[in-house]
């Protein structure tokens, strides 16, 4: 791995993946804020994914999580088909179910993903989190809930940083985040040996605001750097790797990049991912964000909803959403 401190948090790299140190920023310090958002501005710009360090959720919490992953993959399945995915996206997606293709420049033909993945969908306006009791695996709504309310706490708690990073107010998003769409994702990777056209993940970028992927000790994710190539994502301990999603990028007319990725599992071992997808409102409204106008489209992209969004990209990667308009 590659990693070169420097006197400065703010130009800190591992690879190709700037590292940025939130905990000040997140203690309401303002001058921390302000440095740490002019150093999100430039990742997001330039890199679309950053490592965060500081963001306090406890690595317990993220340890229990991936054996939460790896117990739930590994029960039988007539356990998982119990809760089989739905047209909301909550619940267990076996292998075969999915292939991403809404990045078409990216993907164009590509075969079924090897993956497999559970599904925690929407907190629900109660505040209850969406996860089954497995009575097979007791610890796991627990775990999982932990470490859902672990997640969407730190992305609230990210948005004065992005707005900042746009020069907007601190509380310019807060509007758009009342009753968030937000989904866990717990993949198992098995050990494969992929064909052409084959991976684990195929290449895409993400639907989401930001997406909060939990630090993960086996290798496998790449992402497509400017110049085309194709990057390693090195393993950077105690960090959350954090990316735009192609719904930030759209929202500021392009200001903020959404930076391709994908996934293959080539060791012996298997792999888990825990990506938190964090999104504005269902039915808010985005249209250009102030200061994101350019040249070239002066008004920004169409107005589109969260909602009409995910029903899009929904129907084009998931098998059982073929064919679905809402
Ligand atoms: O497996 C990974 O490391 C990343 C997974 C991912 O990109 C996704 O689920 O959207
Ligand atoms: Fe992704």
């Amino acid at each position: 791995m590659a990693f070169h401190p420097s006197a400065e948090h703010s130009s800190m790299s591992a690879g190709p993946i700037p590292v940025l140190d939130i905990a000040a920023a997140l203690s309401g310090d303002p001058d921390a804020l302000e440095e740490t958002a002019a150093a999100l501005r430039t990742a997001s710009e330039e890199t679309g994914f950053v490592f965060m360090r500081g963001h306090g959720i406890p690595a317990e919490q993220i340890s229990d999580g991936f054996a939460a992953a790896e117990a739930f993959h590994a029960l039988p399945d007539a356990v998982k088909n119990r809760w089989p995915v739905n047209d909301a996206m909550e619940g267990y997606l076996s292998q075969g179910g999915a292939t991403f293709t809404t990045s078409p420049d990216l993907s164009a033909k590509n075969r079924s993903d090897r993956n497999a993945a559970f599904f925690i969908g929407e907190i629900r306006p109660d505040g209850a989190i969406p996860c089954p009791d497995i009575p097979e695996f007791p610890a796991f709504r627990p775990a999982v809930i932990a470490l859902y309310r672990a997640f969407l706490t730190l992305s609230l708690a990210l948005l004065p940083l992005y707005a900042r990073a746009l020069h907007l107010p601190a509380a310019a998003f807060a509007p758009a985040f009342r009753n968030p769409m937000t989904t866990l994702r717990l993949t198992h990777y098995p050990p494969a040996r992929y064909q052409p056209d084959e991976y684990g993940i195929a290449p895409h970028v993400d639907s989401s605001f930001i997406t909060l992927l939990a630090q993960n000790p086996v290798p496998g994710l790449q992402l497509r750097l400017r110049n085309g190539e194709w990057a390693d994502a090195p393993s950077l301990p105690g960090t959350l790797l954090v990316n735009t999603g192609d719904m930030l990028r759209r929202w500021t007319n392009d200001r903020f990049i959404a930076t391709p990725h994908r996934a293959s599992n080539a060791t012996a071992q298997d792999r888990y991912a825990i990506p938190f997808f964090f999104h504005p409102d269902p039915d808010y409204r985005m249209t250009c964000l102030p200061r994101c106008e350019m040249p070239e489209r002066p008004e920004g992209y169409p107005p589109l909803t969260p909602a009409e969004y995910m029903a899009w990209f929904n129907r084009n990667n998931y098998r059982h959403m073929a064919g679905k308009s809402a």
